[in-house]
């Protein structure tokens, strides 16, 4: 029933290949009856976001919205995590070029993903730390398999969560609880994300989860689509507009912050932490 081709435009046997070639790093599969969307990302081991992922997320999501799916499943293709975040490679000693390019293609992609007028849901298989946190939050429902961790965890990197990551987990779980976990730098496992409404459901396995994400869909697809993405956008409208109304200044800070010596140094041992692992 499913069909892998360049978004929703192509049916061939030849788009199939030309979309695998020049996009290999977000599989996009669509059920042809319900013009549901699954969004797959493939940047192994741990879907870091890099320039090239966000690019083609961007991309992908451009295409969406254009050819009007009628919703979208985010999820991952590698076993044990749904993304590691922002690749941290991004910012241990780029060019201030580089750095510009990169930070304008995530504020493009999360402007697209948490403004889609078709519905969302985060499928989490795996670890969704920092800015796989906010790929999961961006969307309207989060479902997620156990024992796997998620949250903004960027403090403990010595690094501070943008105020719009902040503001998508406000959103969510309310001021006092996303001060207290931003501040710490906290990593729900699964289940506690359930018990504070981060994540709206547990899976008890992959299968169940995509179960449960088209179930989710289901729903959503018999609600008359105008009215639903009204009052989508209407609750998100003052965050998205606080980061479109700044953005140069957003990259500003980013820049000046992580050029900073102290912050390269603390990029610099978690890097070693990591690959030491
Ligand atoms: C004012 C604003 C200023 C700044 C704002 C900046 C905002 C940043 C938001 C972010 O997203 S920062 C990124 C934070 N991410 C993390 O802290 C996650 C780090 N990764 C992990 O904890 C683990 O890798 C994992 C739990 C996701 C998966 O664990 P496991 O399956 O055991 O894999 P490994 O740890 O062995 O990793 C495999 C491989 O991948 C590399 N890697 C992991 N995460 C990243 C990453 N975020 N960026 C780049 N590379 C990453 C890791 O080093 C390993 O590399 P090898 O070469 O050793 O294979």
């Amino acid at each position: 029933m499913f069909v892998l081709r360049q978004c929703l435009t192509l049916g061939t046997k030849s788009s199939v290949r030309n979309f695998a070639a020049a996009t290999n790093l977000v599989n996009v599969k669509i059920n042809e009856d319900t013009g549901v969307v699954i969004m797959e990302l493939n940047k192994p081991p741990v879907n870091s976001l890099n320039y090239e992922l966000l690019e083609a997320m961007h991309r992908t999501l451009v295409k969406l919205e254009n050819e009007r799916c009628s919703g979208m499943i985010l999820t991952s293709s590698s076993p044990n995590t749904f993304s590691a975040g922002l690749d941290l490679l991004e910012m241990y000693k780029p060019t201030v070029d580089k750095a510009r390019k990169f930070w304008g293609m995530l504020q493009n992609t999360w402007i697209k993903l948490y403004s889609a007028p078709y519905p969302t849901v985060a499928a989490i298989n795996g670890h969704s730390p920092a800015g796989g946190c906010l790929l999961a939050m961006s969307c309207e429902y989060r479902i997620m398999v156990p024992k796997k961790k998620i949250g903004l965890n960027e403090t403990q990197l010595g690094i501070v969560a943008p105020q719009w990551f902040q503001d998508c987990m406000k959103n969510i779980i309310g001021s006092r609880q996303a001060e207290k976990a931003l501040i710490a730098g906290t990593l729900f496992s699964s289940e506690e994300a359930a018990k504070i409404g981060l994540i709206d459901e547990l899976a008890t396995d992959k299968e169940d989860l995509m179960k449960k994400a088209h179930d989710f869909m289901d729903e959503q697809l018999g609600l008359p689509p105008l009215a639903r993405s009204t009052v989508k956008i209407g609750f998100r409208k003052d965050t998205l507009n606080r980061l479109i109304n700044s953005r140069e200044v957003d990259t500003k800070y980013f820049i000046d912050f992580i050029f900073q010596p102290k912050v390269q140094e603390s990029l610099e041992m978690y890097l070693q932490a990591l690959k030491k692992k």
